[in-house]
């Protein structure tokens, strides 16, 4: 068995990578970094450590890597011959993936089962996204390619950080992890992943994900940025920030509570789950890695605009999502492009505009005044004209 994985970074080789070499398939990493591919070339085995409470080391074997700027001919021929392929290279990525794995649909042959393809982003319906962009690119060739594959969507749970300069191959992540994938895709065949557990509908499991792992963390690197601090767990040892964060996501749980008939008590054990998480002092995870891109962070389906929207069309609180979000506009990274171009917003367009260009909503929607008015408040910080 073969699986094609694209990215070769964090939770490429320090979850999706592990689990599938778990799960007994030979393992072809596909990313753009020519360094990180050599060294991947170079090693016949890495360790995933596993830091905190519980930790242990595990050794993954039976990988190689190729580089698919330089060779997307040796990657279509790996897809064509692969059972699973899948992604961890960020939701904005996917439309570069994906002529890749067409050609590879293309290439393969047609009595084989049909391709297993699961992107492993942080976004709702990951994998829906890259297939509409295969569609998409295929054209009229969709149509002959369509049942060559099957597409699930998944919701990935580990936190893994940046890795230090000289790691190497290896990886250092939390103990913890949840994958849960979509079952009805696969029939009576779903792969084999260890660990993973399938799920008839995904909607819950992946919006009570991202919006309290990842509108917690956000909150929690938004507001540590801005108090000056450099690291998560060192943010949430503020109880200033740490109180913030508990606020935003009892919002996001009262949303998940009614929307998904979620159990109030067991969501509420889900967030302290996710603080203790956090607060793992041995994980080295920085505001800077979390609060990477604040534009994808702060658009319509995310994990701020995502539930408080939904929150504030159905009257429950969205205050402490909205402190969250006002935190986030003044995510200032020179070296991350979308944390430049949103200053570049700030200063340049009025509050309306910026309100509406960063989060998609109407001016009419009840969530928009109340962004609107944070949009301003740090245009007025920034001593510019809302
Ligand atoms: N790190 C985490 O804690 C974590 C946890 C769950 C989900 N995720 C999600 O996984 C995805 C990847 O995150 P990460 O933290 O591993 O990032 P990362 O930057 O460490 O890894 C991304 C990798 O993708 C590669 N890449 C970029 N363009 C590519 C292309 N066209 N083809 C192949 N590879 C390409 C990069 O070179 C890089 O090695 C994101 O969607 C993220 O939200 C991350
Ligand atoms: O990867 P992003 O940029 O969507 O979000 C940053 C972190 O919140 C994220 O990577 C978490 O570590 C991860 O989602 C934990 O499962």
């Amino acid at each position: 068995m073969k699986a094609v994985h694209f990215g070769a970074g964090n939770i490429g080789r320090g979850f999706v990578g592990l689990l599938l070499h778990q799960g007994g398939y030979e393992l072809v990493f596909s990313d753009v970094a020519a360094p990180l591919v050599d060294a991947i070339n170079t090693v016949d085995r890495y360790t995933v450590h596993e830091v905190g409470e519980g930790g242990r080391d595990t050794v993954v074997t039976g990988f190689r890597a190729l580089n698919s700027a330089e060779h997307p001919d040796a990657v279509i021929e790996e897809i064509a011959g692969a059972n699973v392929v899948t992604t961890a290279v960020g939701p904005t990525v996917l439309k570069f993936v994906a002529p890749l794995i067409m050609s590879g649909l293309a290439l393969r042959d047609p009595s084989s089962p049909p391709l297993q393809i699961m992107a492993c982003e942080n976004a709702i319906n990951a994998t829906d996204l890259l297939r509409d962009e295969i569609k998409a690119q295929a054209g009229e060739a969709w149509d002959a390619l369509a049942g060559r594959a099957v597409f699930a969507n998944t919701a990935v749970d580990r936190i893994v950080p940046a890795q230090p300069e000289g790691a190497g191959v290896d990886v250092t992540v939390e103990p913890f992890f949840e994958w849960a994938i979509e079952r009805p895709p696969f029939g009576d065949d779903p792969p084999t992943i260890p660990g993973a557990h399938f799920v008839d509908d995904l909607a819950p499991y992946i919006e009570r994900k991202l919006f309290t792992v990842n509108t917690g963390h956000a909150t929690t690197a938004y507001f540590g940025a801005q108090a000056g601090i450099d690291t998560i767990a060192a943010a949430l040892s503020d109880p200033a920030i740490a109180a913030r964060v508990s606020a935003a996501l009892e919002e996001t749980s009262a949303l998940l509570a009614v929307k998904h008939d979620l159990d109030p008590t067991s969501l509420a054990d889900y967030r302290a789950t996710i603080l203790r998480r956090f607060r793992n002092a041995a994980l080295p995870d920085t505001v800077w890695r979390v609060g990477r891109q604040p534009l994808r962070k702060l658009s319509r389906h995310e994990r701020f605009v995502g539930p408080a929207a939904e929150a504030a069309e159905r009257g429950l609180a969205v205050d402490a999502l909205v402190a969250a979000m006002g935190a986030a506009l003044a995510f200032d990274d020179t070296e991350d492009a979308q944390s430049v171009d949103l200053q570049r917003m700030l200063r340049e367009q009025d509050a309306a505009s910026v309100t509406a260009a960063v989060t998609g909503l109407e001016p009419q929607h009840p969530l928009f005044a109340k962004v609107e008015a944070v949009v301003a408040a740090r245009q007025a910080e920034l001593g510019v004209a809302g």
